[in-house]
C-alpha cells in the first residue's frame, strides 16, 4: 500500500418489451421510494454558519457560473418548457450568506409536474400523449417507438423519483458500522448542478473510492449527491425535482451512493459550507457518528468531492467567502478529481487558502480521462443527437419523457 501524500504524491434497455419496462422500473423504484424517501422529516434545519469573509461584494459574475441569487423564489419547469433558464433573474453574490429558512416545499400545489397515479397512462395527459405517439410511431420507425415506450415508462415512475417531500436524510446505503477501526470513517459529499447527472459524476465517486482504498487512511461509509438549489440560476439548470429524479435514477445502480434533497428543498440558495454543516449535523449530531466493532461510536469525517473546475472557482472574486473556504478546507477537507486540461496542482500552489489547508486536500488523478459535461449533453439533446452511453439509460429516458433541455439556450462560449 502506498501512503499517498496530500500534495506530494498523487495516485493516481435495449430491446425490452415496452409493456414490461414500467413494471420493472416501478418495482425497483418503489422499493427505493419506501426506504429512501418516505420517512420522517419533521426536524428543523441546521443553523446558519458564520458570516462570510470580507471579500463579499454585491456584484460579481464568473464567466462560467451564473451570478448568485438576489431572490429565493423557486420555479419548476414544465414538461413542455423544460429549460426556462432564460427567464431567471440575475443573482447576487454567492459568497454572501443569506438567512436560511425553515423546511419548505419546492413544488407548490400549482406545480405543473404530474402527480398522477404512476402506472395509469390514460389518467395523465402527458402519459396519454406519449402512449399515443408510441403506438402511432410503432408502424413507422421502431427506434422512435422504442424511445416513446421508454418515455412512457419514465413518466410512469416520475412521481416517485421526483418526490422531495417530506424531507428525510437518506441512510439506506450508509454503512452503519466500521469494518476497520484503524481507518478514519469518511462520507463524501458532491455538490453540483447535475443538469443532468452524467457517467462522469458517478465515476468521480468511484475514482475517489479507488484512491482511498490505495491510500489506506480512510474507510468510506457512503457518498452523497447534493443537487444545487434552483436559485443558483446557472444556465441550463432544470428544476430541482427533475435533477433530483435524475440523480436518484443514476444512483440506483450503486450500493453506496445516495441523493440528499436537503439543499434543493430550502427556500433559497445554500452555500456549500452550509451543506457540509448539514451533513455533519445529520451524521454526527442526529445519528451520533458511526459504530465501531466494539460497540462504541466515533465521529464521521465529511469531505467535499469536487472536480478541478469547481476548485478553480475558489479563485473567482466574490464567489466564495474566505471564511467559508477556511471552514470547507480546514474543518472538512476536499477530494479533487483532476479535470482534463486543468492544472489542479498549479492552482493548489497558487491559491493561498488551498495551500494553507493542503494536508486536507487530496487530488485524484483520472487514469482514464473522462470529460463528459452536462453542458454538452444538454446541447446534444437540443440538437437531437444521441446521449446514450453518456448518461445512464434511465436518466436519458427521463430527459426524453419530460422533454428536458430541448429549448435550451446556451451561450456558445459555454460549450466549447
Ligand atoms: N470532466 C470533469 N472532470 C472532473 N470533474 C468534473 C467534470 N465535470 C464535472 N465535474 C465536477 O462534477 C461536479 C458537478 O458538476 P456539474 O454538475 O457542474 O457538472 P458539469 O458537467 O461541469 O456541468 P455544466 O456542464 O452544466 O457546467 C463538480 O464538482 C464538477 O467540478
Ligand atoms: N459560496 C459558495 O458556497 C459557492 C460558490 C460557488 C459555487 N458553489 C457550489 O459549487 C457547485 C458548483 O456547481 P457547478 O459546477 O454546477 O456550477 C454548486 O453546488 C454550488 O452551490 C458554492
Amino acid at each position: 500500500m502506498t501512503p499517498a501524500n496530500t500534495l506530494a504524491l498523487p495516485t493516481g434497455v435495449a430491446s425490452v418489451p415496452a409493456a414490461s419496462v414500467p413494471d420493472r422500473l416501478s418495482v425497483a423504484l418503489s422499493l427505493t421510494a419506501q426506504s429512501e424517501y418516505g420517512v420522517d422529516s419533521s426536524r428543523p434545519p441546521p443553523g446558519r454558519s458564520s458570516p462570510a469573509g470580507s471579500s463579499r461584494a454585491s456584484t460579481s459574475t464568473s464567466p462560467r457560473r451564473s451570478p448568485p441569487p438576489t431572490t429565493t423564489t423557486t420555479t419548476t419547469d414544465t414538461a413542455d418548457h423544460p429549460a426556462a433558464s432564460g427567464s431567471r433573474e440575475p443573482l447576487a453574490n454567492l459568497a454572501t450568506p443569506v438567512p436560511l429558512p425553515s423546511n419548505s416545499r419546492l413544488l407548490s400545489s400549482s406545480s405543473p409536474l404530474p402527480a398522477a397515479p404512476p402506472t395509469v397512462a390514460s389518467s395523465h395527459p402527458a402519459l396519454a400523449r406519449i402512449a399515443e405517439s408510441a403506438s402511432s410511431l410503432a408502424s413507422i420507425t421502431p427506434r422512435a417507438a422504442s424511445r416513446s415506450a421508454h418515455s412512457l415508462a419514465a413518466l410512469s415512475i416520475s412521481s416517485q423519483v421526483m418526490t422531495m417531500h417530506p424531507y428525510s436524510f437518506p441512510t439506506e446505503r450508509l454503512q452503519r458500522t466500521q469494518v476497520d477501526p484503524q481507518k478514519e470513517p469518511l462520507v463524501l459529499v458532491a455538490c453540483g448542478s447535475y443538469s443532468p447527472i452524467t457517467y462522469l459524476h458517478l465515476r468521480m465517486f468511484e475514482m475517489a473510492m479507488d484512491w482511498v482504498r490505495e491510500d489506506g487512511r480512510f474507510e468510506i461509509l457512503a457518498g452523497y449527491f447534493s443537487p444545487v438549489h434552483e436559485a443558483y440560476g446557472k444556465v441550463g439548470l432544470a428544476s430541482a425535482a427533475h435533477r433530483v429524479a435524475m440523480c436518484r435514477l443514476a444512483a440506483q445502480a450503486s450500493d453506496w451512493l445516495m441523493v440528499d434533497t436537503w439543499e434543493p428543498t430550502r427556500d433559497g440558495y445554500v452555500r456549500t459550507v452550509e451543506v457540509l454543516d448539514h451533513f455533519n449535523q445529520e451524521l454526527n449530531g442526529r445519528l451520533g457518528g458511526v459504530e465501531l466493532p466494539d460497540g462504541t461510536r466515533r465521529k464521521v469525517r465529511i469531505m467535499l468531492l469536487a472536480g478541478g473546475d469547481l476548485i478553480e472557482s475558489f479563485g473567482t472574486p466574490n464567489l466564495w467567502a474566505e471564511a467559508d473556504l477556511h471552514r470547507i478546507l480546514g474543518e472538512y477537507g476536499c477530494f479533487i478529481i483532476e479535470r482534463t486540461g486543468a492544472d489542479v496542482w498549479a492552482f493548489l500552489l497558487s491559491h493561498d487558502i488551498l495551500y494553507e489547508h493542503r494536508r486536507n486536500v487530496f487530488v485524484v488523478k483520472q487514469l482514464i480521462y473522462n470529460d463528459i459535461s452536462s453542458t454538452k449533453v444538454r446541447l446534444f439533446v437540443k440538437r437531437n443527437m444521441s446521449i446514450k452511453y453518456l448518461v445512464p439509460d434511465a436518466v436519458m429516458h427521463h430527459i426524453y419523457a419530460h422533454r428536458l433541455y430541448i429549448g435550451e439556450r446556451e451561450p456558445p462560449s459555454a460549450v466549447i
